[in-house]
């Protein structure tokens, strides 16, 4: 048998990362992940965005190959996951919950992970330990909410598996612990770049960590690309009331409010430069939306769309 620890992780690192063609798991009900294909850029921090159910971490038990997929292809290194043991060393997903912890010291799991991946780094487990202030003895059980996010960013952190997929891995963690975290994140990625991966419903403060971000729409991606085009789609237009009422008949907005006499409105696909200077010219001010409101709009409009049709 081969001893991982004797292989390079580099290998499947330094090829093509991961990529899904057509994957689907759908569940009992028709929830689930429908016909995605997608591909990662290798040595980035991606940020995956969705409405609760949206399928998000579906997703990443599929690239962890930890499911399996109905159809299409899951491929790490050009390799599929569930068929090398060398892929999935490679591939470090770390749950919103690890049942199979729960009887188990934080010692202990840090041992079984540093067999596991051929990466591991006991020193930065001990200093994330230290940080989070978590005793080695206890068992994950035991922990708080935020005290069991810890032990997983631990793993996911300190396995330094160059494709990393963190499911929420913030839940439970106060704002300093969860500033702990952003930090190291950034500081280790600075000092070993690779893949990560993380779902949030946090979006305004870890907006910053993404350079790509993922928006999952009832099991599809409805968006994949740099966290600036995104930002970019939309604008917030403010203007008086009847000035933008006038100009926007005819366009479909993502959200209205009224300040007394003047009108806020979201505005989608406002990424092109002469546009945005038809509305300068008009009168109209123009401003960035959050990623978080963005967010937040669109997924009201998708639920309203999917009220209107279930109606129809
Ligand atoms: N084992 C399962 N059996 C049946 N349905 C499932 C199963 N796992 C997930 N689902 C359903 O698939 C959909 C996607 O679930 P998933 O957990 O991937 O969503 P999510 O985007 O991670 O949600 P959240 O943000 O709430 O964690 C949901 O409707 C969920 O109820």
């Amino acid at each position: 048998m081969t001893d991982l620890r004797e292989e390079s992780s580099e290998d499947v690192h330094s090829t093509t990362g991961m990529e899904l063609f057509r994957v689907s798991r759908v569940f009992r009900g028709g929830q689930g992940v429908h016909d995605v294909s997608l591909v990662l850029k290798s040595q980035a921090i991606h940020g995956m965005i969705g409405a609760n159910g949206s399928g998000k971490s579906t997703l990443l038990a599929l690239m962890a190959g930890q499911q399996f997929p109905d159809s299409g292809q899951v491929l790490y290194g050009g390799i599929p996951v569930h068929e090398h043991a060398h892929t999935l060393s490679n591939i470090c997903l770390v749950k919103t919950h690890e049942r199979s912890w729960e009887n188990y010291t934080l010692k202990q799991i840090f041992s079984f992970a540093a067999l596991l991946y051929p990466n591991w780094d006991a020193g930065l487990a001990g200093e994330l330990m230290d940080k989070f202030q978590l005793n080695a003895k206890k068992k994950y059980k035991q922990l708080s909410r935020g005290g069991q996010s810890m032990a997983g960013i631990i793993k996911g952190m300190a396995s330094r598996a160059p494709l990393t997929l963190l499911d929420e891995p913030v839940i439970g963690l106060d704002a300093s612990m969860r500033e702990i975290f952003y930090k190291a994140l950034l500081a280790d990625y600075s000092m070993f770049p690779r893949t990560f991966v993380m779902t949030t419903h946090l979006i305004d403060e870890s907006e910053n960590l993404f350079e790509y971000m993922t928006y999952i729409k009832k099991g599809n991606v409805a968006y994949h690309g740099p966290v600036e085009d995104l930002s970019a789609k939309a604008s917030y237009l403010t203007g008086t009331s009847s000035l933008l009422e006038e100009l926007t008949k005819d366009k479909r907005t993502l959200h209205v409010e009224r300040l007394g006499g003047r009108l806020l409105l979201a505005l989608e696909d406002l990424s092109d430069p002469s546009e945005r200077k038809h509305w300068l010219d008009k009168g109209v001010e123009l401003s960035p939306i959050s990623l978080q409101k963005l967010f937040v709009y669109m997924t009201q409009r998708d639920a309203a769309n999917n009220e209107r049709e279930g109606n129809r």
